[in-house]
């Protein structure tokens, strides 16, 4: 469970005549779950990049508790990442050639550790979301039954946040509604800061604080303007 302050943040890329991300302060509280809404190329996915680590800013401090990731060099960004956030993607990040168990195990295995001691969490994982073929290759899977997957691989390091870009969004509403569902439940278990980019109405009500970009800037954010 980390909060996130954001002070004077700036994302630029060449030949961009502004700035696609320019936030001069924004503070998530731990626990806080929050929605970030709006158009296309309003920069969510930047955001997502940029709180995660995936990205640098340009200018700015992205604290997550008492880690500025900003000034991280690459690998201890990655390996910050690895130990704090649990990452849900819209299009799954699953390796084909692996089963349902194996994909949730996969963060563990690429650090070079040894899968033994989580697979216990992984099963159990697997069972809470309702998988009950571990071994069953992932290319066999339903669109619905993937993101289950990579819900389950994303809890499975017990994170103290949890960032979603669009996890309902190649699912059906019942689909949506459940992996929703879950992806709460166990966010809720763990206490975790839950970040969550969507256009998804159901999703989006679901949240305490509903955050929206418009041109890379905060054009609304009711919830925080009361808890400021
Ligand atoms: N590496 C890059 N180089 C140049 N421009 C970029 C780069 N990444 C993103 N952009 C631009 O930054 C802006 C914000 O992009 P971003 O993907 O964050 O938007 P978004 O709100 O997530 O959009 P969508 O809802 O369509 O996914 C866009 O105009 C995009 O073209």
């Amino acid at each position: 469970m980390l909060g996130l302050r954001l002070e004077r943040l700036v994302v630029s890329f060449p030949g961009l005549p502004t700035p696609v991300l320019s936030i001069p302060a924004l503070a998530i509280a731990p626990g806080e779950r929050v929605a970030v809404t709006g158009p296309s190329g309003s920069g969510k996915s930047t955001l997502v990049n940029i709180v995660t680590g995936l990205e640098r800013a340009s200018e700015g401090v992205v604290r997550w508790h008492d880690t500025d990731i900003a000034t991280l060099s690459e690998g201890a960004r990655d390996a910050w990442r690895a130990g704090n956030v649990g990452l849900v993607m819209q299009d799954f990040h699953l390796f084909p050639g692996l089963s349902a168990l194996e994909n949730v195990l996969l963060p563990v295995r690429l650090r070079a550790r040894s899968v033994a001691p989580h697979i216990d969490r992984a099963r159990e994982l697997m069972r809470r979301v309702g998988l009950a073929r571990p071994d069953q290759p992932v290319t066999t899977m339903s669109r619905g039954e993937m993101q289950r997957v990579a819900v389950a691989r994303a809890l499975l390091r017990k994170p103290g946040i949890i960032i979603a870009d669009e996890p309902t969004a190649s699912l059906d509403p019942e689909s949506g509604a459940v992996v929703v569902d879950l992806l709460l439940e166990l966010a809720a278990e763990e206490r975790a800061t839950v970040l969550v980019v969507s256009h998804d109405a159901r999703l989006i009500e679901r949240m305490d604080r509903r955050i929206r970009l418009i041109a890379g800037r905060i054009a609304a954010d009711p919830a925080g303007e009361q808890a400021a």
